[in-house]
């Protein structure tokens, strides 16, 4: 096992905020003419939704606040992040979780600046130099697409199942399928190597918004495994097959309880009261830091 880093200089950060997730809903108003955003999202957090966003391209700046307030109070209701597309001082003004930013945006450097480490940043990445740049200039997670055709970005060409294919190999913090995905090929976006999923039509424009949510999620969560299964993780680099369900029982398996450990899940630093409850899942890369000698 690998002892010690210098965690300060290998650009790591502390990162609590973003858990790991599965289902990531984007708001798409257009979708539910007559429904209300925050009703139609409830039922999306109902069905397993675990990370929201506010996306929003036509709202004035005063609608724009108060749907990022009344989604602020929702998510915090079910204990979800919620991330504000493109508004990086909206996303300051209501303390949402973070940003999201597309290649146009406001540049990742600069959105550090204002948000400080401990808030999300999302960056799109339609190729595996944007979503390598992404990853070295410390976003938090990359979006990956738009991996089919879609209505909701209509005229843009597909990444196809290659590019996430691409980034299932080679990029390290967590990465998130979007464009086009729905129940009828989720499984080829999962079998390409994505662990988490976005969507927008698929979830809100449907007629049963929880039971799609359900579903979808429920895809992606078993696709990573049963939590009793033996799972094939990377344990400070090396492949290791562990029957250990969260972070605390695996640190246990190795001996550690009660050292000096830095965890780092994905990519993220895991702070440790929530070792108990990060669960494990095929696939995943943790790190296991312990410091010997007073360092
Ligand atoms: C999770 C996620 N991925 C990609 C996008 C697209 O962002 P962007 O490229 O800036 O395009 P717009 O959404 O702003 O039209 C996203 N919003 N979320
Ligand atoms: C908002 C967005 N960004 C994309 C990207 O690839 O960057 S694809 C996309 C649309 C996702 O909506 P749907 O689930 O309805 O296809
Ligand atoms: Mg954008």
């Amino acid at each position: 096992m690998r002892g010690l880093f210098d965690f300060e200089g290998e650009g790591r950060r502390a990162m609590g905020k973003l858990n790991d997730f599965s289902l990531y809903v984007i708001t798409g108003e257009n979708y539910h003419p007559g429904r209300a955003i925050s009703e139609v999202m409830e039922e999306a957090l109902q069905g397993g939704a675990d990370i929201v966003q506010l996306r929003d391209k036509t709202s004035s700046p005063q609608e724009l606040l108060r749907k990022a307030q009344e989604l602020k109070a929702l998510t915090r209701r079910y204990g979800v992040p919620l991330i504000i597309n493109d508004h990086i001082e909206l996303a300051i003004e209501v303390e949402a979780d973070g940003v999201h930013l597309g290649q146009e945006d406001l540049s990742l450097q600069e959105a550090r600046r204002l948000l400080g480490s401990s808030r999300i940043i999302g960056i799109s990445t339609h190729a595996i130099e944007e979503a390598r740049a992404a990853e070295l200039g410390g976003a938090d997670y990359i979006g990956v697409g738009p991996v089919y055709p879609t209505g909701t970005k209509p005229g843009v060409k597909p990444v196809t199942l290659d590019y996430v294919r691409q980034v299932a190999a080679e990029i390290t913090i967590p990465f998130v399928a979007i464009g086009g995905i729905t129940p009828g090929n989720v499984d080829d976006v999962l079998e390409a190597g994505a662990k988490r999923i976005c969507a927008v039509s698929a979830i809100v424009g449907s007629s049963d918004v929880k039971g799609t949510a359900r579903l979808l999620s429920e895809r992606v969560r078993s696709s990573r495994g049963s939590v009793y299964a033996p799972k094939e993780i990377v344990v400070n680099g090396r492949p290791e097959t562990v029957t250990a369900r969260t972070v605390d029982q695996l640190i246990a398996r190795y001996g550690l309880q009660g050292r000096k450990l830095v965890v780092e899940l994905d990519g993220y630093i895991v702070p440790q009261d929530e070792w108990a409850a990060t669960q494990l899942f095929s696939g995943v890369k943790i790190e296991l830091v312990h410091f010997v000698g007073g360092g």
